[in-house]
């Protein structure tokens, strides 16, 4: 009689000699034998009905192989089951019956399809990204372009998370942190912006690419422009205290401007942020002005009491204060009605302009609702950085959908040692931007407790 070790060598012998039959009768696979035309392949010398004939008997004895083969595993199977409870007598070993389900499962033996299908998957998965395909082909290369961008705000961290963000293992390298093009450099095209990063030429193992520019958030062309190229892509903006960020940006400015060999700066930031606050008031005033005057003029035409091939002049003297002062952010502010019906001060990209505005987060991120939904935009509170690095990287990889890194020690980027601020300054400021924050916690639904009284 048979014993469970017979029919395991049995079975081996078996199924090498089925593996074989299969190697050499393996399914037909499409293009492997025929092009598009039909017409006959390789020193055969075959036809496609030849072909198709031999293909229909091959998979006849394909499965006749594969239900032999099944009965037989069924067989040893029942042998192992039974044969089990005698070797634990004969062993007088204690064993758990196996607990086995008589109908069997499809294996990878049974079922070289299912084997196929596993493999596929496995590469699917492999190419499968929870990110938008931001790549293009072009001279036969695929030219990628972010799938992430920090976009503000300026002195809120953004070299700190772009700095261990470039350290993270399914993160492409870029040559630099803060590329500028949908804010200064869009008309170089996106081939130029493509060649900031590292580049790919499968969708396998690909990783993510990514970019921060903080000029990006308080300037009124980037983002309709982002929209247009990048209208998928995962935003990240970092929020700091208003007050402290201004200060920040003050002091940045005094190292920037020496660095770059400008003139010093002549003033104080005392003497800066009382002076756009009043630019700001006479910019959102003098549009709202010119709003009025506007319609006013359109009734008057229609009434016929004007003649509408006339030039319509509006003379408003704290406009021609202002303009005659040249301020570039001024200029930028005349241009962007947009930021004028957000009562908002839109400022160039200039570290010594819009301390304020650059501050004023509830009336920049409204303007960029017009073109990306808030559940597109990650938002970090720059004050857990310093308390919490862990988690506010940990809480950017989930967003992003990547596995969480160890970092090491962190660090902080970027820092510019200032003295604070005196009291009186402080609390100028913390009444100016009482009423912006108050909107934005409604608007996030979120507390930054910041320092509102
Ligand atoms: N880990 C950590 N903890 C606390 N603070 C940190 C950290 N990393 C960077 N920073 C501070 O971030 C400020 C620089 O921000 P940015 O890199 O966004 O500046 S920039 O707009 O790119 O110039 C700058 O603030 P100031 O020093 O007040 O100017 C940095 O000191």
């Amino acid at each position: 009689m048979l014993n469970k070790k017979h029919i395991i060598i049995l079975a081996f012998i078996i199924v090498t000699i089925i593996c074989y039959q299969f190697a050499i009768t393996r399914p037909y696979t499409p293009g492997s034998l025929t092009n598009t035309s039909g017409t006959s392949f390789g020193n055969n010398n075959l036809d496609i009905s030849e072909l198709l004939r031999l293909q229909k008997d091959l998979k006849a004895q394909q499965n006749e192989i594969r239900k032999q083969l099944e009965s037989l595993k069924f067989s040893v199977d029942n042998a192992e089951i039974n044969g089990g409870a005698m070797c634990e007598l004969d062993n007088n070993e204690e064993r758990p019956r196996k607990q086995k389900s008589p109908i069997p499962k499809p294996t990878f033996e049974s079922d070289p399809d299912l084997l196929y299908q596993m493999q596929l998957d496995e590469r699917l998965k492999k190419t499968y990204k929870d990110q938008p395909n931001t790549c293009i082909p072009s001279d036969g290369k695929l030219l990628c372009l972010p799938n992430f961008i920090v976009i503000g705000t300026m002195k809120s961290g953004t070299t700190f998370l772009d700095f261990y963000l470039q350290k993270h293992p399914q993160i492409a390298h870029h040559n630099k942190k803060e590329i500028w093009y949908f804010n200064s450099y869009y008309a170089n095209g996106i081939k130029w912006y493509a060649d900031h990063f590292e580049q790919y030429n499968s969708l396998e193992n690909q990783k993510l690419i990514g970019e921060a520019t903080p000029f990006y958030i308080n300037n009124p062309n980037t983002a309709p422009r982002m929209y247009a190229t990048l209208k998928n892509a995962k935003l990240i903006l970092l929020l700091r205290d208003p007050v402290e960020r201004a200060l920040s940006q003050y002091h940045f400015s005094l190292q920037w401007l020496k660095r770059n060999k400008q003139p010093a700066l002549q003033y104080s930031f005392e003497h800066l942020i009382a002076e756009e606050a009043d630019v700001i008031e006479t910019c959102v005033r003098g549009h709202e002005r010119y709003r009025e005057a506007f319609a006013e003029r359109k009734l008057a035409e229609e009434r016929g009491e004007v003649d509408p091939d006339s030039t319509f002049d509006l003379i408003d003297p704290y406009y021609q204060y202002h303009s005659e002062k040249n301020w570039t952010f001024y200029k930028d502010c005349v241009k962007c009605d947009k930021c004028f019906q957000n009562g908002i001060l839109h400022t160039s990209g200039h570290p010594t302009f819009g301390m304020l505005a650059k501050s004023l987060y509830y009336e920049q991120i409204d303007f960029w609702l017009d073109y990306f939904p808030l559940s597109q935009i990650h938002i970090i509170r720059y004050e857990d950085i310093s308390h919490y690095p862990e988690k506010v990287l940990s809480e950017v990889e989930d967003y992003l959908g990547i596995t969480h890194n160890d970092y090491g020690e962190f660090k902080p980027k970027n820092v510019v040692p200032h003295d604070k601020m005196g009291e009186e300054t402080r609390s100028f400021l913390v009444d100016y931007f009482r009423e912006s924050n108050k909107k934005l916690y409604k608007l996030l639904n979120r507390d930054f407790n910041w320092q509102s009284e």
